[in-house]
């Protein structure tokens, strides 16, 4: 098959969806793989290391989307190339469908086959090929916070851990699945008073045996949330319900009862976001500021630390990838149940029930395309 690996577009997305380790891998199996020049600098890859690898480079975004058969990126696309997409071509990428109707409509009309990695689900209902991400982003998370606390970024002035004769900071964590777990273990070990909030209880009482003594659990429901939000100085949104958009867990209307100063990082953004007020940002201009509220709501956390990013990603969606190559995404899909449940637009029809349900459009299961 024809692979092609554009360089990201959006804001200060340093990722590149193939190494040229996987390069390599998918060259030995007799694919041809085609790169945009300078797609891996920023994680740390020359064009030399993939030329080394057996991929043949492109001056031009346009290029390699004309040439390929699949393309193997990061984000979802944007506007600018929506026009690049054809009928029939594979796309196999973070797509976050049910925040943005535009991109489901987009990818309807250019009837792509669109393998969303977000919902690419195990057995288990474990999310292989988002957990990489979300461990980078959890973990981040707090270190975002952190330094929005800073007085100087208008936070409320403290620091996580406190110092002897001080008490720590609070931090409250609503989600407790990947993002959330790896949150609690950065603020945990840098000193701070953690709850992490779940509405399965499950997971609570898993999350209580292995969490440090500086980590609570709490049932996730209004009334609590309400009750905390009052005394906590950073507050990380980690919720998910996969394929669709996320619920709103505090509401305008609680953002007054909040000390200034306080900090929310709604790493849930890219599903909608769970905090009513949450807009997507950039790491160009990653924060905004409502009734003191500090709220960080940037879509790509993990492209700011593309090098670690990049290898995490890719060690996990390259099986998949090399699957989707040699036997096309038909058979692939048929084989691997797992990968089935990624697709979620087929040639301009929405197959994946959570994305149709998020904009009231008509949804075909799975199976009447394969
Ligand atoms: N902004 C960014 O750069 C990134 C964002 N993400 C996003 O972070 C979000 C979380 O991802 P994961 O941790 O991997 O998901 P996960 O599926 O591992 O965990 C989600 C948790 O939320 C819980 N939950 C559902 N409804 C809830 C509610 N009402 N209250 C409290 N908890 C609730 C679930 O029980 C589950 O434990 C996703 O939207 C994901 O796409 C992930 C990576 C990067
Ligand atoms: C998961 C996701 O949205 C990201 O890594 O940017
Ligand atoms: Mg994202």
């Amino acid at each position: 098959m024809i692979i092609g690996v554009p360089k990201e577009i959006k804001n200060n997305e340093n990722r590149v969806a193939l190494t040229p380790a996987g390069t390599a891998e998918m060259v030995k199996r007799g694919h041809e793989v085609y790169v945009q020049t300078t797609a891996g600098n920023g994680s740390g890859f020359t064009d030399d290391d993939y030329t080394t690898a057996g991929a043949k480079m492109l001056p031009t975004i346009e290029e390699v989307y004309a040439i390929a058969e699949m393309i193997i990126k990061v984000k979802e696309p944007i506007e600018p190339e929506y026009k690049l997409i054809r009928k029939g071509q594979i796309l196999y990428t973070y797509f976050h469908f049910a925040s943005s109707e535009e991109l489901t409509q987009a990818m309807i009309e250019r009837e792509a086959i669109c393998l969303a990695y977000e919902t690419v689900e195990l057995d288990d209902r474990s999310l292989p090929l988002l957990i990489p991400m979300s461990e980078v982003a959890g973990r981040m998370s707090v270190q975002e916070g952190a330094k929005y606390l800073e007085k100087t970024y208008g936070g409320y002035g403290v620091l996580l851990g406190g110092v002897p004769g001080v008490t720590p900071a609070k931090v409250l964590i609503i989600g407790g699945g990947i993002v959330g777990t790896e949150a609690a273990k950065m603020a945990a070990g840098l000193g701070a008073d953690v709850t992490i909030m779940d509405v399965s209880l499950k997971r609570l009482r898993y999350l209580d045996d292995i969490m440090p003594a500086n980590v609570k659990t709490m049932m996730s429901n209004e009334y609590n949330i309400r009750d905390m939000i009052q005394t906590h100085n950073l507050i990380i949104g980690a919720v998910l319900i996969p394929g669709a958009k996320a619920p709103k867990l505090i509401t305008r209307d609680m953002l007054p009862t909040m000390r200034p100063g306080t900090v929310m990082v709604d790493v849930a953004v890219d599903q909608g976001g769970c905090f009513e007020t949450t807009k997507p940002t950039t790491h160009d201009n990653p924060n905004f500021v409502i009734d003191g509220v500090i709220h960080y709501c940037v879509a790509n956390m993990p492209g700011a630390v593309p090098r670690t990013s990049t290898l995490a990603l890719t060690n996990a969606t390259l099986p998949n990838a090399i699957q989707l190559a040699s036997k096309g995404w038909k058979q692939a899909c048929l084989d691997n149940i797992p990968l089935r449940k990624g697709l979620n637009v087929v040639n301009g029809k929405i197959v994946y029930k959570e994305v149709a349900e998020a904009f009231d459009l008509p949804y075909v299961p799975v199976e009447t395309v394969l």
